[in-house]
């Protein structure tokens, strides 16, 4: 996805919670301080393949199986660790640095690539991290528009901006693991976080024409909030 595509949604996504356009900006600004291009024909091996997105909700350790059978893994923040721990591999990790950036910078440093992302929230872990990952495997990512090496292939949550990634670089099918939208202990920012992960996700199926089964029950929902912004 483009950034003139996803605008629309950036806008309220920015809206509902409050953040600044501006602070998104100044973040992605020093993240090109540090970025080298990532250039993602290198991620060609995804194209047409199954791509599995690893959530991080407590169901993902019983759903291990998902990812063993998909042909690549693309793991959301501490996912990378659930999965890690039980021998399965993964072949990227998508996060905002906010939760085990040591695993990220040790993923970079094995060749496995990252998808780092600066926004107005994260500036010091971007300016603590990102130099201690290998940038060679480190994709820099904003929300805002992309400058530069930084891109924005789209989305919002570590989770749904894997999905997007996926998408961008044209994955044949998306399966899901670790994804519970209905999980009842997490604060109300994450809780607000995972609805618009869900609308995120929501948007992605209708554009792929597919159907991605942890969004069964809810599109009436979603397409509902999804209708004044598309
Ligand atoms: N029940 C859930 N609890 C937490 N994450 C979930 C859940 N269901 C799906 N996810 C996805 O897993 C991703 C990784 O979650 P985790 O809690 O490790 O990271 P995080 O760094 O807090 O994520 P974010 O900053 O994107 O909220 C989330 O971004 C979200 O997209
Ligand atoms: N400005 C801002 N942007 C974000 C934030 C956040 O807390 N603040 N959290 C995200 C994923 O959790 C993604 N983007």
């Amino acid at each position: 996805m483009n950034f003139e595509t996803f605008e629309p949604v950036y806008e309220a996504i920015l809206a509902d919670f409050g953040f600044g356009r501006d602070a998104d900006e100044h973040a992605r600004d020093v993240a090109v301080e540090f970025a080298t291009p990532f250039d993602l024909d290198r991620l060609d091996d995804w194209r047409g393949r199954t791509v599995a997105i690893a959530g991080a909700a407590p169901s993902l350790a019983d759903e291990v199986a998902v990812a063993r059978e998909a042909d690549v893994v693309v793991a959301a923040s501490t996912a990378a660790d659930v999965l890690r721990d039980r021998g399965v591999g993964v072949d990227c990790m998508v996060t905002d640095l906010d939760k085990n950036p040591e695993t990220a910078a040790a993923l970079t440093r094995e060749g496995v690539p990252v998808a780092a992302h600066a926004h107005g929230d994260n500036v010091p872990a971007v300016r603590e991290w990102l130099p201690r990952f290998d940038a060679e495997w480190t994709l820099a990512t904003t929300q805002a528009a992309p400058s530069g090496p930084v891109q924005n292939p789209g989305g919002f949550t570590d989770g749904d901006r894997a999905a997007f990634l996926a998408d961008h670089v044209g994955a044949g099918r998306l399966t899901f693991l670790g994804w519970d939208f209905d999980y009842p202990d997490v604060n109300p920012m994450k809780a607000r976080k995972l609805d618009w992960a869900a609308r995120l996700l929501r948007w992605l199926e209708r554009r792929r024409g597919e159907r991605f089964g942890i969004l069964d029950g809810r599109r009436r929902e979603l397409d509902a909030a999804l209708a004044p912004i598309l």
